[in-house]
């Protein structure tokens, strides 16, 4: 048996019994923010960042928790940037969905040297570098306990790695989409341009898109409202923030049906 098979086995193994008070969550979808993981830093992965969310991660998945994580680009390549400058709108977003792919490869590599088991799935086919997207290997690896990394978004442009985690969460049949990412939660306005912004507890997707409220985009908002498939908004830097989420507790904010 190939030492990667005996490691999927062991980590399944070692599967703690179920808690005294149980998790909400059995199944859940992160979407972790590409611009983000850039941390202080000017582009790229900021190394302290990743290392902090690698080690929620592994917390969540030693709870048995089945985590399927969505990664945007941001910190690379963002479409709408390079169609600013006068590149073609849709070869600027393959660009950034092949970044996409770059920052998933990095976080399988981080959390392997965790000890953490992960899968890459790319919505873009190259073979020589990652497998490609293929839904029910996707639900196998996630029933063996392995963390399944959807890469290069939707595989289409004009979409955003925020409606690859609702596709893919819908797909994946998740109980909740996870939003970490650079605020702590859904504001009344941007709280990054007005101050007095103040932020939601819960809110509902109708709310969220009437509102035009702009830390989703309305495609993921009017995919997860459709499908019944609730998204919880937290900070990506807040120590123990995922780990709340995954228990159902109180953070950041709800948008729900
Ligand atoms: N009403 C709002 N509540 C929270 N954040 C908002 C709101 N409107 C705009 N934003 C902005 O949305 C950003 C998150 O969206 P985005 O940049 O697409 O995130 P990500 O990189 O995580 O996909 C936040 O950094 C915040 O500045
Ligand atoms: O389905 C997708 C997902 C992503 N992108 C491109 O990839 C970039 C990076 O993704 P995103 O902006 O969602 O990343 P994040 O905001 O999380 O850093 C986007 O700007 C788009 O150009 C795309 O074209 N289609």
């Amino acid at each position: 048996m190939g030492r990667s098979t005996l490691t999927a086995v062991e980590s399944l193994a070692a599967r703690p019994e179920p808690l005294a008070a149980p998790i909400p969550h059995r199944r859940v979808l992160l979407k972790l923010s590409g611009e983000a993981l850039m941390g202080d830093d000017a582009y790229g992965i900021n190394r302290e960042t990743i290392e902090a969310m690698v080690g929620e991660i592994a917390s969540v998945v030693e709870l048995g928790v089945e985590l399927a994580i969505v990664i945007g680009g941001g910190n690379i390549f963002r479409g709408m940037a390079g169609g600013a400058t006068g590149m073609d709108r849709a070869t600027a977003d393959y660009m950034g969905m092949l970044a996409t792919v770059m920052n998933s490869l990095a976080l399988q590599d981080a959390l392997r040297q965790k000890g953490v088991v992960a899968r890459v799935q790319s919505a873009l086919k190259i073979e020589q570098v990652v497998e490609p997207y293929i839904r029910p290997k996707a639900l196998r690896y996630l029933e063996e306990g392995k963390v399944v990394i959807f890469a290069a978004g939707t595989g289409n442009p004009f979409f955003t790695t925020d409606t690859a985690a609702a596709l893919r969460g819908a797909e994946m049949g998740v109980e909740v989409v996870l939003k970490a990412t650079k605020v702590d939660g859904v504001y009344t306005a941007d709280p990054m341009k007005d101050p007095g912004a103040t932020r939601y507890q819960r809110i509902s997707f109708d709310e969220a898109i009437g509102r035009n409220l702009k830390v989703m985009d309305a495609t993921a908002f009017a995919l997860c409202r459709d499908q019944k498939l609730p998204i919880r908004v937290f900070s990506i830097f807040k120590e123990g923030a995922l780990l709340r989420a995954v228990r159902g507790e109180d953070e950041g904010t709800l948008v729900h049906v």
